[in-house]
């Protein structure tokens, strides 16, 4: 299903990644699992994009396919107006590097480097210099002002994932694609990164797509997709941490959707909700 995030109507200006029948298989024979079926999604520039879903519902798939991370089974992938699937690697590389930042639940920080190091790496291997404003700016924003000598063995969990953050953030990238990115902080430090994330959006252009299983962290979003079973099932625009967590228990109840099952649309899920 297209889901709203792509509305024409809205005036935005278009999207920022895009798929149509992105389907993902693992595997083959009896042990294949199809990790996405036949999903069509538009993510809509300068948006705030939350995927939920329960585990094994397809969501990390889904964001390193449209990343271009993994390769997709069939189906197309379009980051901003190229088309990434049938690019070769080394073209696909450049784009990613140029146009996407990425936060994992995994790090990824290089254990030799200090903080700040880490910070501006992907940037120093495109050759490109860091916005020193900017930078400052997520530094402070990030409180990691105090510790950009250390190296990742000397910080705590939250603080690498700050780091993890801030080297996101840092070239300004067009799109952002984290992955439970405040699984690993206490409260606090999980609503500075949510409100940066945020920030970036609205301030600064930026899109964000967000897996995570937080309602709350959700709510921080403008649209959340729900997936089930490799599929887009359901939609919500301007979430509440309290609807979210509603329509999840409702999805629980009713149980994943089955393959083959239409997808809903948030109108719809409105009307059953209704009646
Ligand atoms: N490399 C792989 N090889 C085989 N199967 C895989 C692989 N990666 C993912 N899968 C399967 O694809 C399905 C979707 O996995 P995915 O990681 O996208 O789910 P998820 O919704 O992100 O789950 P979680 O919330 O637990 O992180 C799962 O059934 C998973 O076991």
């Amino acid at each position: 299903m297209s889901t709203p995030a792509s509305a024409p109507s809205t005036g935005r200006p278009g999207t920022a990644a895009r798929a149509r029948g992105l389907t993902k298989a693992y595997g083959s024979g009896e042990t294949t699992v199809l990790a996405l079926d036949t999903v069509d999604v538009d993510i809509a520039r300068e948006r705030f994009t939350a995927v939920m879903g329960p585990s094994g519902s397809g969501k990390s798939t889904l964001m390193h396919c449209l990343a271009g991370l993994d390769s997709v089974s069939a189906g197309q992938v379009w980051l901003g107006g190229t088309e990434i699937t049938g690019l070769r690697e080394r073209e696909l590389t450049r784009l990613r590097r140029d146009r996407v930042g990425f936060m994992f639940q995994s790090f990824n920080l290089i254990p030799t480097l200090n903080a700040l190091e880490n910070m501006t790496l992907p940037m120093d291997i495109a050759g490109q210099r860091p916005d020193r404003d900017w930078l400052e700016h997520v530094i402070d924003t990030l409180g990691l002002r105090d510790r950009l000598k250390h190296r990742p063995a000397q910080l705590s969990g939250g603080q690498q994932q700050r780091v993890a953050c801030a080297r996101a953030l840092a070239s300004k990238p067009e799109l952002i694609f984290a992955d439970e990115p405040t699984g690993n902080l206490d409260s606090r430090a999980g609503l500075e990164v949510l409100g940066f994330l945020r920030e970036a959006v609205d301030q600064l252009g930026q899109t964000v797509v967000m897996v995570t299983h937080d309602p709350s962290a959700a709510a921080t979003s403008d649209l959340v997709l729900f997936l089930g079973d490799g599929r887009i099932v359901d939609d919500m625009a301007r979430p509440t941490a309290d609807g979210v967590l509603e329509r999840m228990k409702r999805f629980d109840a009713l149980g994943a959707a089955p393959p083959g099952a239409p997808a809903r649309s948030g109108d719809d899920a409105a009307a059953a909700e209704q009646g």
